[in-house]
């Protein structure tokens, strides 16, 4: 499976996980609840950052972590109906 591909397949997980739901992790994350799906996410994807920040810091499990907050990142960006493709052509367009 190529590197692009394993995106894909997490991403179009996480689209399933909105869209039907199930009693998992990223679909109870990103039902609303007391508190509202969106702040729920946005707090964890602010508490990986941190966590990034510790790990660089301290030269430990930095790898671990970024996926921890490129994760919530892009469960942020499934929750607010945004296409992986529309990620990709931005990175494009940056292309120098
Ligand atoms: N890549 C991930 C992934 N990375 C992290 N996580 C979860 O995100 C949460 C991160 O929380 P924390 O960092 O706070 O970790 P913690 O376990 O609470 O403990 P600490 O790190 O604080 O010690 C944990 O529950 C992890 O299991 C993930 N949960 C799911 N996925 C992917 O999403 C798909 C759908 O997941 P489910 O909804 O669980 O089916 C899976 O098939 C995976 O591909």
């Amino acid at each position: 499976m190529s590197n692009e591909e394993i995106i894909r397949e997490v991403y179009e997980v996480l689209e399933s996980r909105r869209d039907n739901p199930i009693d998992s992790y990223t679909s109870n994350i990103m039902k609303d609840s007391d508190k509202r799906a969106e702040d729920k996410i946005l707090e964890k994807i602010a508490e990986e950052a941190g966590e990034v920040l510790i790990a660089s810091k301290n030269d430990e499990n930095l790898v671990y972590e970024s996926v921890d907050l490129i994760f919530h990142t892009l469960l942020l960006l499934v929750y607010k109906g945004i296409e992986l493709d529309e990620i990709f052509e931005e990175f494009a367009r940056r292309r120098k």
